[in-house]
């Protein structure tokens, strides 16, 4: 017995603990093991090696060995998790295991996928090869002279996995240890911006350095990081960059994969199959791949030799992870850059207000892009169509239809951006004004015409429209507000002849939805495309030269004080897709309100005054950036119950100077899939004070469940949704 060491093992179970074994022999910090647990058995993490004081060592279960053929998980990994579960407030069991890939959750050992590339064997080169006119297997086959990897076969032709297959067997190739050679296809020529940006970042490598790339839509943000990319990978460092959402990672997959053809490139993204997932994880942690790419769940991947950390499109709120582990995905790139000691470039043409002050702040420094970096591209006009003085047909104003033509007969590409956000096509009765809504949350129920049926966005119920209006008997029920949809049957209409696309989510459910559509656009097969946000980030297509705006005006007057911020960035991205190459572009809004200051902002493309005034709005009123916020939510059958478990938690704070609560308030979307909604929000202009005061509230609050127990509650820290 008395040879037997205890160890701490995280488990992903929902408590703020971790559970002491016993062993037989040290086991490393950052292995894997199976542990009894609760009379079943969990995988854990082996964090510590230092025994609780508190159970006496009878009592303790064993665990047996490490799992995996595949070394602990590395240090700086284990101290990043615990960073995140104590900032967020989260179990560190339940971070853990949320950052780990699924293979590596489960009580199965895992080892490193087989990295090794191809060459022809000494046999092959005895045979003829597959002759000139296959085209693809010859030049496969020729390229197999030299040691080949899997992502440069690949790119030759995408049937090189098969005939790979097919030649080992017949003793025609075999695998070697290639060391991938760094090679570097042409771009553009930097203007002056671009290569002092490039300069300046590059002057930073090897320490910590946070940077605010600020570059216009089309300012060539994206040819910054791939000139900083080159250098960190001709340095025999790796990169890691995050972008928004998985719809822009095949793009920007493919332009770096264009510009570093031999260059192993873990893709990192919720759509990925496990095992997919697992092997880049494994190549970015070992460090065979070069650059790492993924959305925010990538903030987690360990890396043997980081050199460079980028956020793209910084200001986007889908970095922010709004269930369970509620982290953001920026902040934490940026700890990890420090903790790393490397720069880390955040890139928008839209800053965040928080990065914005920083920079103020003088934390982060801020380079400029203030130019279009195709040739003679300039920034597109931007008109407002004043609704109130129009005449709308199917929810499109006459000059708004003149202008589609006009691009249709040219030839040129149009978007049409639907703001569903604001207006959903809601089935309306024309007599009483009853419209349709959910009968679990406080939304309205959308009609669709694909399946013919009212949806609910939020809780997903959805049923068969009604024949009569429920409260008037009125057979006259017509849909309001524009969707998407909506407006693809008024275009067809309206413009004979012309090749709309629709893309939203109920178009690019696929995983490959998006190859298809950029296909066809970039293939001149498309004359208009619709859609909502998501057609507005990141996106380059060249012949765009008209962006007309629908039902932006939802978010002017939000009770959310981020809405005004969130509107702004999303036009600017939205209309910074005209005109980007040698098409001028032009970009109209319809509005009913053209004075206000959002709009005037983006007709003069002031990015930074609206930035500005943002700030001091946010400054007066003691909102974030000015000041932390950390919401706790609580969800129950009625708001009452919601709202008692909140006034019990405000009754056990005693907020020292500069903490205040607030609230309780109902959520803004109050009802959820028939729970009501309410939060409790703790703010100071202070970081370290508001998480001192954490430090000492929260606990108590896990006795409050026993009085309240059909009441669901959370920690959001750093919220961005109320
Ligand atoms: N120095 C340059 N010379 C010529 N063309 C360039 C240069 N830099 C970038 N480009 C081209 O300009 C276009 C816009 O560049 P890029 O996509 O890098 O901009 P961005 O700032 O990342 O755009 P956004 O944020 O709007 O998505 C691309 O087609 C790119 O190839
Ligand atoms: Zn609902």
């Amino acid at each position: 017995m008395s040879n037997k060491v205890s160890v701490q093992v995280a488990v992903n179970v929902p408590l703020s603990m971790t559970f002491t074994y016993l062993a037989d022999k040290p086991l490393p910090i950052g292995c894997r093991v199976r542990v009894p647990f609760r009379g079943g058995e969990q995988t854990g993490v082996v964090v510590d090696d230092q025994q609780s004081a508190d159970v006496p060592a009878h009592k303790l279960k064993h665990v047996e060995s490490c799992l995996d053929e595949i070394p602990p998980l590395p240090a700086d990994f284990l101290e990043l998790i615990r960073f995140t579960a104590q900032y967020y407030r989260h179990p560190i069991g339940q971070a853990l295991f949320a950052a780990l890939p699924g293979p590596l959750r489960r009580p199965q050992p895992a080892r490193w996928p087989d990295e090794r590339g191809w060459q022809l064997t000494l046999a092959a080169h005895d045979t003829e090869g597959p002759p000139p006119r296959q085209k693809a297997r010859h030049a496969l086959w020729h390229a197999l002279a030299e040691p080949l990897a899997y992502q440069q076969a690949k790119a030759i032709t995408p049937q090189a996995p098969a005939l790979l297959k097919q030649w080992l067997a017949e003793g025609l190739v075999e695998r070697v240890d290639a060391e991938p050679p760094l090679v570097v296809a042409e771009g553009p020529t930097l203007n002056d911006e671009q290569a002092a940006a490039v300069e300046a970042v590059a002057g930073s490598f090897g320490s910590f350095a946070p940077w605010l790339l600020n570059g216009i839509t089309g300012s060539g943000k994206t040819e910054v990081y791939l000139r900083l990319i080159e250098r960190v990978l001709a340095a025999g460092q790796q990169v890691l960059v995050l972008v928004p959402e998985i719809n822009l990672t095949p793009q920007l997959v493919e332009r770096f994969a264009r510009r570093f053809p031999a260059t192993p490139l873990a893709a990192l993204h919720s759509g990925l199959a496990d095992g997919e997932r697992l092997a880049g994880w494994l190549a970015a942690w070992r460090g065979s791949a070069g650059i790492v790419i993924g959305t925010r769940l990538a903030a987690f991947t360990p890396l043997a030799r980081v050199g460079l950390i980028i956020v793209d499109e910084e200001h986007d709120g889908s970095f922010k992870q709004q269930d369970e582990l509620r982290y953001h995905a920026r902040d934490l790139a940026v700890w990890r850059a420090r903790q790393a000691g490397v720069p880390i470039v955040l890139g928008s043409a839209t800053p965040s207000l928080e990065s914005v002050a920083n920079v103020e702040a003088g934390r982060y420094r801020e380079l400029s892009l203030t130019r279009r970096a195709h040739g003679a591209a300039a920034l597109p006009t931007v008109r407002l169509i004043d609704i109130r003085r129009q005449k709308l047909l199917d929810g499109l104003a006459e000059p708004a239809i003149a202008a589609l033509r006009k691009r249709v007969e040219r030839k040129e590409l149009s978007l049409v951006y639907v703001n569903r956000r604001g207006y959903a096509p809601v089935i309306a009765c024309t007599e009483c004004g009853w419209l349709s809504g959910c009968p679990h949350c406080s939304s309205r129920l959308v009609w669709h015409v694909t399946d013919r049926r009212l949806h609910c966005h939020h809780c997903g119920y959805h049923e068969a429209p009604p024949r009569a209006c429920p409260d008037c008997g009125n057979s006259d029920l017509k849909p309001m507000g524009q969707g998407t949809q909506r407006i693809e049957e008024a275009l067809i209409a309206l413009l004979p002849g012309a090749r709309v696309l629709r893309i939203d989510r109920d178009t690019v459910g696929r995983k490959d939805a998006w190859e298809a559509i950029y296909r066809k656009v970039h293939g001149g097969e498309v004359d208009v495309l619709i859609g909502t946000q998501m057609l507005a980030k990141g996106h380059d297509f060249p012949a765009l030269s008209l962006v007309l705006v629908l039902n932006a005006d939802g978010g002017l007057y939000s009770a959310d004080f981020r809405a005004s911020e969130r509107l702004f960035a999303q036009l600017s991205q939205v209309a910074g897709r005209a005109g980007r190459a040698d098409t001028p572009g032009e970009v109209l809004v319809q509005t009913q309100w053209p004075e206000h200051p959002l709009y005037q902002a983006l007709v003069a493309h002031d990015v930074a005054g609206f930035a500005a005034q943002q700030l001091a709005e946010r400054r007066e009123a003691g909102f974030p950036p000015a000041a932390f916020q950390v919401a706790v939510r609580a969800d129950a059958r009625t708001l009452e119950e919601a709202s008692a478990f909140l006034d019990a938690a405000a009754a056990l704070a005693e907020p020292p100077e500069g903490v205040t609560l607030a609230g309780p308030a109902p959520a803004l979307m109050m009802r959820l899939a028939n729970r009501e909604r309410a939060h409790l929000l703790v703010e100071s202009p202070q970081r370290v004070r508001l998480h001192t005061f954490l430090d000492d509230w929260l606990p108590r609050l896990a006795g409050l469940q026993q009085a309240h127990r059909q009441v669901r509650w959370s920690i959001d820290v750093d919220p961005q949704d109320f």
